[in-house]
């Protein structure tokens, strides 16, 4: 798959339970390094299956390939050029993915957007507009791309130079709602009405402070990340997307929205670019990135984006219900205490046997791992 290859690098791979997304029951399979995220989430996913699931939607899958032309006197004139001649346009694009075509996709518009004074003169950009189905769509729009260039630089004079699709996959948008009782959300110590008003106000400083949006927006790629790795998506189009639509409002801001409605329920809500895929890539190369696929049962890039986002929304959800109460860190820590154990030289049997007493104690620590072990081989 790769050049210079010298191994493999495994991750471990497990699977959140509990979604209900769409009235559908789903188990997701995460690749993750990091200790809590899949508990968190299937911990959320419980509490929203008693409220009546996660409720997620796309938009069509339709990704922008940019084609930047330079060298132009009058890119005003130019952007009218090229628009004038748009079916030409479409049709040279989809000559080259006669299968998408088939299958219901390919180029379906263009849009010219003029940049008249950058240092190195004006430019226009023009951007194909392409419905790639069930594919991240990276490739085929790419293709597409260099395969108009000479078209554009016939129609307008200019020199084209870079010939790529863009990561702000604003046009290719998935979202989840939820909606949450308080009765769901209270525990022995907290009414169901106080954490609701607690996880608002952490919503609330997520969406005005830039230093918390970043963690915020951390917390829900949390949820999104492992499961876009363990499909053979392209995580970083992933990340990239996310967080240019985070800064969308002209400042870095949550992702999320959390608001209490009339009843005195809570409701997420998360938006965001998915530029995923079932077939293209590495999906159907990496054995595992299959296995997961099955292990979903979906059968299109759609269902595999609405999982992502329901995914990002209970994880997002479980973050801040740690941090507006207990912490993050007796829940996070005492699923750390096995990575403890490992550094402080316990193996097999013994991971288990110290992680849980380091995890009962509240005093996950390594010196205090060491201390546990060798305490259980007897020294
Ligand atoms: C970790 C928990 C769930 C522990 O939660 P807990 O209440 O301490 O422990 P628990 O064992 O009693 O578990 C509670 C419930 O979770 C469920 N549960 C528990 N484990 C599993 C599992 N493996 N599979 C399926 N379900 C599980 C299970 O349903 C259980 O209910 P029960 O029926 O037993 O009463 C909780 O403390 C939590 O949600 N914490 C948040 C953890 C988190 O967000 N981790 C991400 C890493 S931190 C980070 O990187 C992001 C952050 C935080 O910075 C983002 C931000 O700032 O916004
Ligand atoms: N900036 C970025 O994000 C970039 C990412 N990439 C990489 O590009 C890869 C993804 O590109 P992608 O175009 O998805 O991959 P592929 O080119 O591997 O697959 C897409 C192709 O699969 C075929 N296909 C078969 N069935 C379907 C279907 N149901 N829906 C859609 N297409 C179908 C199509 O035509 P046909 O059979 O004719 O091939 C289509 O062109 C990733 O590995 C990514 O990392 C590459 C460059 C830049």
């Amino acid at each position: 798959m790769i050049e210079n290859v010298v191994g493999t690098f495994e991750l471990p791979m497990g699977v959140a339970a509990n979604f209900t997304i769409n009235g559908m029951d789903y188990i997701i399979p995460m690749v993750v390094e990091e200790p809590s995220i899949i508990a968190a989430a299937s911990f959320m996913a419980r509490i929203v299956r008693g409220c009546g699931g996660f409720m997620a939607d796309v938009t069509e899958p339709l990704m922008r390939a940019q084609v930047q032309v330079v060298g132009l006197s009058d890119p005003y004139g130019a952007r009218l050029k090229i628009l004038s001649e748009r079916t030409r346009i479409i049709e040279a694009a989809n000559a080259c993915d006669k299968v998408l075509v088939e299958l219901g996709g390919g180029c379906r518009d263009i849009e010219v957007h003029v940049f008249p004074d950058t240092p190195g003169g004006a430019m226009a950009v023009m951007h194909l507009i392409v419905d790639v189905r069930d594919a991240m769509g990276a490739n085929t729009v790419n293709t597409m791309a260099e395969r108009v260039a000479p078209l554009i630089e016939e129609l307008t004079g200019g020199t084209v130079r870079l010939r790529i699709l863009s990561n702000l996959a604003d046009l290719r948008l998935a979202r989840c709602r939820v909606v949450v009782t308080p009765a769901a959300l209270a525990t022995k110590d907290i009414t169901g009405e106080d954490m609701i008003d607690r996880m608002v106000g952490a919503y609330q400083f997520a969406a005005i402070d830039p230093y918390r949006a970043a963690t915020h927006n951390k917390g829900i790629m949390n949820g999104i990340d492992p499961l876009i790795v363990a499909t053979g998506n392209d995580w970083r189009a992933i990340e990239a997307g996310a967080h240019v639509w985070a800064v969308r409002k002209g400042h870095y801001t949550s992702l999320t929205t959390w608001e209490k409605d009339a009843n005195g329920c809570l409701v997420g809500t998360l938006e965001l670019p998915m530029a995923v895929g079932i077939v293209g890539g590495a999906t159907k190369t990496h054995p595992l990135a299959k296995l997961a696929l099955r292990i979903l049962n979906i059968h299109s890039a759609a269902e595999l984006a609405r999982i992502c986002v329901a995914l990002g929304l209970a994880q997002n959800m479980a973050a801040m219900r740690a941090l507006a109460t207990e912490g993050i860190q007796r829940g996070h820590m005492a699923l750390h205490a096995r990575n403890i154990a490992i550094v402080a030289g316990a193996a097999g049997m013994e991971i288990e046997a110290v992680a849980k007493q380091l995890a009962a104690a509240h005093d996950v620590r390594v010196e205090r791992a060491r201390d546990l072990l060798a305490e259980l081989r007897g020294k």
